[in-house]
């Protein structure tokens, strides 16, 4: 489903309720989240940052319903997403959310262009062509179509997973340290795309990073420490950031 442009700013794209993740038992049991609950609105680009252990990618996992909670609630648009069965989870997962990930997870024997279309195959949908270019020409991909993964450089494979994130219209895209495999140039074009389907195609992304310049391309940066929310920073920069994360005893 696509962002309705008067909508922008006012739905709300993801909530958590009070989640609680635990790993393990007993003695040795991490209490990952420990009641976060926060709001994500659609059309808005919010990173999530924290020192190392803080719950960053569980919250992100939780959140995409890449693995379930063990208290609280996660909303995608209308629909609850914990307690789904495997099956509804999956089905949801392909047909509302996007994924970019550190280590681009293409795959090698397929195409640029069949990499980004592929997951709309497999879920039977025909590609909205206007919008398959508009995602295309944005990325500068359009002489890259036949190439390979490993054809491509890593700024271009990344370019890729992000068109395959958005060829479907996501109601939300979950980008896990994104730049992280990336020099700083293509890091940079990569952030600058995220922030462009955000602002002009009403696309929203939530992001995991470490890295304050990349965090100070969102809208919003959200803090967590400990598995727990330690505040936020609405129009970041990397110098705010860097403070704040200071603060939490991050740097
Ligand atoms: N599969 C797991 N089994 C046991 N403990 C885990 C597991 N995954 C994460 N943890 C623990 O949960 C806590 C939160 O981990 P998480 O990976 O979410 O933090 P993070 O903020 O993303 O860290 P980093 O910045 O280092 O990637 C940490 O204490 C971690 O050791």
């Amino acid at each position: 489903m696509s962002a309705v442009v008067s909508d922008v700013g006012t739905r709300t794209a993801v909530t958590a309720r009070d989640l609680v993740k635990i790993y393990g038992k007993g003695d040795t049991a991490v209490r990952a989240l420990a009641g976060v609950s926060v709001n994500f609105a659609a059309g808005e680009f919010t990173a999530i940052m924290g020192p190392s252990g803080s719950g960053k990618s569980t919250l992100m996992h939780c959140l995409a319903g890449l693995d379930n909670v063990d208290g609280g609630a996660v909303h995608i648009g209308q629909s609850e997403i914990t307690g789904l069965a495997d099956k509804e989870l999956t089905k949801l997962r392909r047909d509302r959310v996007g994924f970019v990930f550190q280590a681009f997870n293409l795959l090698p024997t397929l195409t640029a262009e069949q990499n980004i279309l592929l997951g709309l195959e497999l879920a039977g949908r025909k590609p909205d062509k206007q919008w398959f270019d508009t995602i295309v020409d944005v990325l500068g991909l359009r002489d890259r179509l036949r190439h390979k993964p490993t054809e491509l450089s890593g700024g271009q494979q990344q370019r890729v997973a992000c068109a395959r994130a958005l060829v479907a219209r996501p109601d939300v895209v979950f980008a896990d340290e994104p730049t992280g495999n990336l020099d700083s140039r293509s890091g940079a074009e990569v952030l600058d795309f995220l922030r462009m389907s955000v602002r002009k195609l009403g696309q929203t992304v939530i992001m995991v990073t470490h890295d304050p310049v990349a965090a100070s391309y969102a809208d919003r940066v959200v803090l967590l420490a400990d598995g727990h929310l330690a505040g936020e920073i609405l129009h970041p920069t990397a110098d705010s950031v860097l403070s704040a994360l200071k603060h939490l005893g991050d740097v």
